[in-house]
């Protein structure tokens, strides 16, 4: 790891226009759903996000990849500040943070072929040799080279998500986001998606945020573990150390709430 933290935020706000109370005249009022959020994740990190519905864990990961804008504070990606970057000045950065989708059916264009799928963002950014990073992705997420005529349809859950997380590592991202990508499927394809995830991690040396509501998949893949609590960072330390003995009272009570044998699950 070096020592520039692939990512640097200190003091992020961002509200949405709060819908449900709209005066009759004039503008939404804005409801604040991160609230001062500061932290820093090392290159090569592997870091949980967890907390309540609503806690604020999906708009974060996307104001990291900047998918929204911040209202304040700052996000620096690999030292660059990219708070309030317009989409020209963001997309040579794009293909150095991308996304795993929660549900691979529905974020995978059903009529395009998983090689088409696959070579889209390669194709976005205008890289050489698309044919051969797609094989090469499906190399390293263990689906066969094959596969490349079929369609999503065609694949069980599991390898629709391998085929999501061939398409993100194609452009070889620094940082990865991933959003409750394993809630959909059946215990062993989760098993399975987690496994070529850690693979993955050390192969690459991805730096990975990883939101979701299983805390035995937190215990088991991230390194450190961030609990959110109504869009401000509660507890933020080495996974480890926050299921042994967490500080915060709502971590306390998050940890309570999970049963036991949950945490021992093992899957290999
Ligand atoms: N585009 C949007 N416009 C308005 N409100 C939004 C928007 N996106 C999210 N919200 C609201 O922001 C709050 C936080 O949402 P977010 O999805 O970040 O929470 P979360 O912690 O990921 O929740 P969950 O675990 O349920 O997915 C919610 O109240 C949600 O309704």
């Amino acid at each position: 790891m070096s020592d520039t933290p692939i990512y640097d935020i200190e003091n992020l706000h961002l509200s949405f226009p709060d819908l449900a109370h709209k005066p009759l005249l004039g503008p939404a009022l804005r409801v604040e759903i991160l609230k001062g959020i500061s932290l820093s994740i090392a290159k090569g990190d592997v870091v949980g996000i967890v907390g309540g519905s609503g806690s604020g864990k999906s708009t974060l990961g996307r104001a990291m990849i900047r998918l929204l804008e911040p209202d304040s504070g700052a996000i620096r990606f690999d030292g660059q500040d990219i708070t309030h970057l317009d989409e020209d000045a963001l997309r040579p950065l794009r293909r150095r943070f991308q996304m795993i989708f929660q549900d691979p059916m529905s974020s995978l264009n059903p009529r395009r072929t998983v090689g088409a799928i696959i070579a889209g963002p390669l194709r976005l950014q205008g890289v050489d040799r698309v044919s051969a990073r797609v094989d090469q992705a499906l190399d390293h997420v263990g689906l066969p080279r094959a596969f490349r005529t079929r369609y999503p349809h065609e694949l069980s859950g599991g390898q629709r998500q391998r085929v999501g997380i061939a398409r993100a590592i194609a452009t070889e991202p620094d940082f990865i986001l991933a959003d409750e990508i394993v809630s959909g499927l059946d215990v062993s394809s989760q098993a399975q998606v987690l496994n070529l995830l850690e693979q993955l991690v050390q192969e690459l040396g991805l730096t990975l945020a990883f939101i979701s509501h299983d805390l035995s998949v937190i215990r088991r893949l991230c390194r450190h573990t961030l609990v959110l609590y109504r869009g401000e960072v509660v507890e933020y330390r080495e996974t480890q150390a926050l299921f042994d003995a967490p500080q915060a009272a709502y971590t306390r009570e998050l940890l309570d709430a999970i049963p036991l044998p949950d945490l021992e699950q093992v899957w290999d």
